[in-house]
């Protein structure tokens, strides 16, 4: 099986270490019809079997989420390949690594990804890239050494993306209509960094927009966390962001 699983428009992001928390937060946001992101707090605290339990709670729960197993990797291209079959049991919609790991890094990944697919005869997880991290502007950048706009920075990095044969990026909103213009139609622009009008605080991301205004630039799949995950009710706060991209 090469086929990949659809993904919802909105991913919500469950940063914990908590497990009956990120099983909570993963029931009412999967009911709502969000699709699950967990990532490195909840993955290093608890390895693989810790994302079976929250998708598995989702499931009894009567829904069956896309995962985006957000884990970033960043090493040498026998390493990265080496740790995207070690998460394909975990039947991950979506996984990442940095484009800064660079092309031959990006196609071990995107090979390794379709070969454990096939041989377990899953769908093939999507393999995407970060470009420049939504916390970071352009003085970050420059005192890493990366001189210029951090927008050049991430069209590099995505013209490299989509040239190594991944699925998308991850990027600020604030490119995405640069990058649907590079790109055309087909990459996932997957953004985080969103924040509802109603969010209280942006934390520590600094390229920030809102679920409606990201998805005209073109992005093609949101990342929300803390706005629905700090909400009093994250089902409904998940309802709401759905609600404002259909707005
Ligand atoms: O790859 C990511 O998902 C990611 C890339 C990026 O550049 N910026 C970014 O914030 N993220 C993730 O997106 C989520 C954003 O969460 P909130 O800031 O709480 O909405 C976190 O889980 C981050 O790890």
């Amino acid at each position: 099986m090469s086929s990949v699983r659809p993904v919802p428009p909105v991913l919500v992001a469950l940063d914990t270490a908590d497990l009956s928390q990120a099983q909570a937060w993963a029931r009412a946001v999967s009911a709502a019809g969000c699709g699950l992101k967990l990532g490195l707090e909840a993955f290093c605290a608890h390895g693989p079997d810790g994302v079976r339990t929250v998708t598995d709670a989702a499931a009894a729960a009567g829904a069956d989420p896309a995962l985006f197993l957000d884990l970033k990797f960043h090493d040498i291209p026998n390493t990265v390949a080496g740790a995207v079959r070690a998460v394909a049991p975990l039947a991950p919609a979506i996984v990442n690594v940095h484009a800064a790991g660079g092309a031959a890094m990006m196609r071990a990944a995107l090979d390794a990804a379709g070969d454990a697919a096939h041989r377990l005869g899953q769908p093939r997880p999507r393999v995407i890239a970060v470009t420049v991290l939504t916390s970071l502007d352009d003085a970050d950048l420059a005192a890493t050494g990366v001189t210029g706009a951090a927008a050049d920075q991430v069209r590099r990095l995505a013209a490299l993306t989509v040239e190594s044969g991944l699925d998308g990026v991850v990027c600020s909103a604030h490119e995405a209509a640069v990058l649907r213009a590079d790109l055309g139609p087909d990459p996932l622009l997957v953004t985080p960094g969103v924040r509802p009008a109603w969010a209280a605080a942006a934390g520590d991301q600094k390229r920030i927009m809102t679920p409606a205004d990201a998805r005209a630039a073109g992005a093609s799949h949101l990342v929300v966390g803390r706005p629905v995950t700090g909400a009093p009710d994250p089902g409904a706060a998940a309802r709401r962001v759905l609600d404002d991209l259909a707005a």
